[in-house]
């Protein structure tokens, strides 16, 4: 877990080799020595100065852009120095090991430690100094993560609108409407002799039934942020040979995995991630489920098996040229039987009719049929597809949220209608009430940050890359 610290810390801020410029990035208080020592001169603040890098003998290692932000106005909020360089990966190192030498040097004459204790920056712990220092919540923070690792161009923009601070003053919005509600509560409990009238001339069930219809909705743009960024599981399932590895090829648009006429040609899961209007689903090819007196068929199975039972969705693949065969379709009953026994009752199971091509008879009511090998009705798949993953077009100024955003919001739901069943009853319970209020909002603030515990916050920004 990520320690508090307010060590200076030192780190490469950008992906050696990859970038033609690199940034090395220091934060921590009173840098001025360092400043000296590398960069030979004071900076202006917040100023832009072409100079060279200085080693130990005042040479150059390299000619760059240096930036002074001081304390407060930075990034962290502490005072931080960039030394903006050429992006290769030996220089940006020589350049970081020179900060930590020269934040040595430094120390040693003046035995001051001001600078003692320069080290690399662990993952994440710059903006976790910009959380700690109050510069950005904890849904911001978090946003800066899925910023840098958006996938698609929805996922970008919407984690760049929660960096922005789009979701932080939804829940802003919901946590001062929870505060006047509680403070009514909190007032009647002090005066007991005005008691339960003044609540009802406050309308306290009126404000908890509108905090509700908002808390609604924005649990609904979250869970829709939530589902652009981590998407969902979808595992192809069927009999040997249904075309299961035929439809996943289609639907990514590229032969990844093995097509042939052999029954039970796919044994190790095929996975692959592709995008539906900008969300993510995350497909997995299985191995056909039928008994096997083959060694590795049967490890197969158990896999796919193991692939459905983690899934958010099932498309059980039938081949609709063999449905008719009796054998066939109690083979199918079967594993649909063991589906249901598995899986949760939340999990859909979509029928999926494959060979439409070259079946004679229709497919069955419900479901989709298709022909992964004209790719006729794989459009409308994806379609039911989006509907399953719970997609509800695309809202504009949609922001990014993450599955602990949508508990948290879920618990908030939960406590609300606790205290909402307690405002309801003949003789509201007002201390319970109040509980309930004052649960509802920790779950609340637990997505800004500002109430978590710590595990909480070392498990979000140990996540994170280094130098962020
Ligand atoms: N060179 C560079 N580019 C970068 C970053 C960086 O650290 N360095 N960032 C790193 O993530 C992002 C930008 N984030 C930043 C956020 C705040 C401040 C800052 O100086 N804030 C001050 C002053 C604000 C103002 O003048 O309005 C403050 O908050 O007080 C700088 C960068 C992306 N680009
Ligand atoms: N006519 C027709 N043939 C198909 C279609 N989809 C798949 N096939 C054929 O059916 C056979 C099996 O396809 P696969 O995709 O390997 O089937 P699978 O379900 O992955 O099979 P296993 O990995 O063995 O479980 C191959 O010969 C495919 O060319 C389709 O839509 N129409
Ligand atoms: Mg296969």
């Amino acid at each position: 877990m990520l320690a508090r610290s307010t060590d200076p810390i030192v780190a490469i801020a950008t992906a050696p080799g990859r970038g033609a410029v690199g940034i090395v990035r220091v934060s921590g208080r009173a840098l001025g020595p360092l400043i000296d020592a590398l960069c030979g001169r004071p900076l202006k603040p917040r100023e832009a100065t072409y100079l060279p890098f200085l080693d130990a003998d005042g040479e150059a290692i390299d000619r760059g852009l240096a930036l002074h932000f001081p304390a407060p106005h930075s990034f962290t909020g502490e005072d931080v120095l960039e030394l903006q360089a050429h992006g290769g990966a030996v220089v940006l190192q020589l350049l970081l090991a020179r900060c930590l030498e020269a934040a040595a040097e430094v120390d040693a004459p003046s035995g001051k430690p001001r600078l003692r204790g320069l080290r690399v920056a662990e993952p994440g712990e710059f903006s976790q100094r910009a959380f700690l220092n109050g510069k950005i919540d904890l849904a911001q923070a978090e946003a800066i993560a899925d910023l840098i690792d958006a996938s698609t161009e929805a996922a970008a923009r919407s984690a760049g609108r929660s960096l922005s601070g789009a979701f932080s003053r939804e829940v802003h919005g919901l946590r001062d409407a929870l505060v006047h509600l509680r403070m009514l509560v909190e007032a009647t409990l002090d005066f007991p002799e005005e008691d339960i009238d003044f609540l009802q001339k406050a309308d306290a069930a009126g404000q908890l039934a509108a905090l509700q219809a908002q808390l609604a909705a924005v649990g609904v743009r979250a869970r829709q942020g939530a589902l652009l960024r981590e998407g969902i599981k979808v595992v192809i399932a069927g009999q040997p040979n249904a075309g299961k590895s035929s439809l996943l090829n289609a639907l990514a648009g590229a032969e990844l995995a093995i097509v042939s006429a052999v029954a039970g040609t796919t044994r190790d899961v095929v996975s692959q991630t592709i995008q539906i209007q900008g969300v993510p689903l995350h497909v997995a090819d299985t191995a056909g489920l039928r008994d096997s007196s083959d060694e590795v068929e049967q490890i197969g199975v158990a896999r796919a098996w193991g692939q459905i039972d983690s899934a958010d969705a099932v498309l059980f693949l039938h081949d609709l040229t063999r449905t008719e065969a009796p054998a066939y379709a109690a083979a199918d009953a079967e594993i649909l039987r063991t589906l249901q026994s598995r899986l949760a009752a939340d999990v859909p199971v979509l029928d999926v009719w494959n060979k439409q091509d070259a079946a004679s008879s229709p497919a069955p009511a419900g479901g989709v049929a298709l022909s992964a090998k004209t790719g006729d009705g794989i459009e409308a798949l994806r379609q039911r597809l989006l509907e399953i993953a719970g997609w509800q077009s695309v809202p504009e100024g949609l922001y990014l949220a993450r599955a602990r955003h949508v508990d948290a919001l879920a618990r908030v739901a939960r406590h609300l209608a606790q205290a909402g069943a307690h405002l309801g009853a003949r003789n509201p319970a007002l201390d319970l009430l109040a509980e309930e209020l004052r649960l509802a909002q920790n779950a609340l603030n637990e997505i800004t940050g500002e109430f978590g515990s710590d595990d909480l916050l070392g498990v979000i920004f140990s996540r994170f890359c280094i130098g962020k």
